[in-house]
């Protein structure tokens, strides 16, 4: 047993040592390193290549492709009427925009809710479209009222597949909390069960909390008492990180934003003074200009070609 084992570690030394197979991106290993070193996460979504590039080309640490595309690029009015195969289109695209942001998807509504088996197998296809994809978030209220969605992190846990829960303001419930309300503000029991839903998901091997919309106080106290990172959204400044919407972040849409939104540009002024730009130059004919954006034909040729034709 001795051999076996000493020359196994020397196989993995020198297999490792030389081995080139070294990913490209951020590992959670990564992101546990930067956690533990006390330096906040950042998270941002991207729903497709180009804005999947953005991200990467900016080094976010993570890379979310949520649901909330179905809102902010597909134009539904919710996050449930999301299909999973729109989904995956998605997260192909964002997969194929190369750089550093460990990239982390989402389980759509109705991908894992009526069978665990299902849900796994979805977990499983969602993972294959690409080696980027990292890990699966799943969204999930108290451990006392969703046992179900507990025993289905813990399932994917057990399988060593990764998973960042999702807790708070889950919008894939939102029939069920009666709005994109605030929560865990609401009653002690309320705030009990947050804290204990945050605590068994460590314990069931989640390796990353997202908290969404819950009060400031709670977010860093569930923050403090944990050894998992945290990444909060509408959850104040106390938990290990922050994620945003893209076209929150970067005005893509104009509309009415969350309270909790950092708009830090406004592309959607940027692209349609662009646009309007391009149509005036259209409309009075200074595009295209002459030399920089035309063709050109040799003049022998062109004359050539006049007089092989009856056109004068
Ligand atoms: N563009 C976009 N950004 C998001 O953050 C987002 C989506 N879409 N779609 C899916 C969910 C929905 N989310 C939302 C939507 C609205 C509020 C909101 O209006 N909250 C109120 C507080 C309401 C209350 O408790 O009184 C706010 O004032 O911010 C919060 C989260 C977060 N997610
Ligand atoms: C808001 C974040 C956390 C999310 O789940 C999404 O974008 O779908
Ligand atoms: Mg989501």
């Amino acid at each position: 047993m001795n051999i076996a084992k000493r020359s196994l570690g020397a196989f993995s030394k020198r297999f490792y040592s030389s081995s080139k197979i070294v990913p490209k991106h951020n590992t959670i290993q990564d992101i546990r390193d930067k956690y533990n070193a006390g330096t906040p996460l950042s998270m941002c979504t991207a729903y497709d290549f180009i804005t999947a590039t953005w991200v990467n080309k900016a080094n976010c640490d993570l890379l979310l492709v949520g649901d909330s595309l179905a809102m902010t690029s597909l134009g539904y009015d919710s996050t449930i009427t999301l299909s999973l195969d729109e989904f995956k289109y998605h997260v192909s695209s964002v997969c194929r925009a190369e750089g550093p942001s460990l990239v982390v998807a989402d389980m759509p509504f109705g991908t894992f809710e009526s069978d665990i088996s299902d849900g796994l197998k979805n977990a499983i296809d969602i993972m294959k479209l690409h080696s980027k994809v990292t890990s699966i978030k799943v969204e999930v209220g108290s451990y006392i009222k969703d046992k179900y969605a507990m025993r289905f992190i813990q399932e994917l846990c057990s399988r060593g597949i990764p998973v960042m829960a999702h807790i708070g303001l889950t919008p894939q419930k939102v029939h069920s909390l009666g709005g994109y309300k605030v929560q865990g503000n609401k009653s002690l029991l309320q705030m009990q069960e947050l804290f204990e839903t945050a605590k068994q998901l460590q314990k069931i091997g989640c390796w990353s909390i997202v908290i969404e919309c819950v009060p400031h106080k709670m977010a860093q106290f569930i923050t403090s008492k944990l050894s998992i990172p945290t990444i909060g959204i509408g959850a104040g400044n106390g938990t290990s990180g922050q994620v945003l919407v893209i076209s929150d972040l970067l005005g893509m849409q104009g509309e009415s934003v969350p309270k909790f939104v950092k708009q830090t540009v406004n592309i959607r002024d940027i692209a349609t003074k662009g646009l309007k730009e391009y149509i005036t130059s259209v409309e009075d004919r200074t595009f295209p200009e002459k030399d920089s954006h035309t063709f050109k034909v040799k003049d022998d040729l062109w004359n050539e070609f006049l007089s092989s034709t009856n056109h004068k």
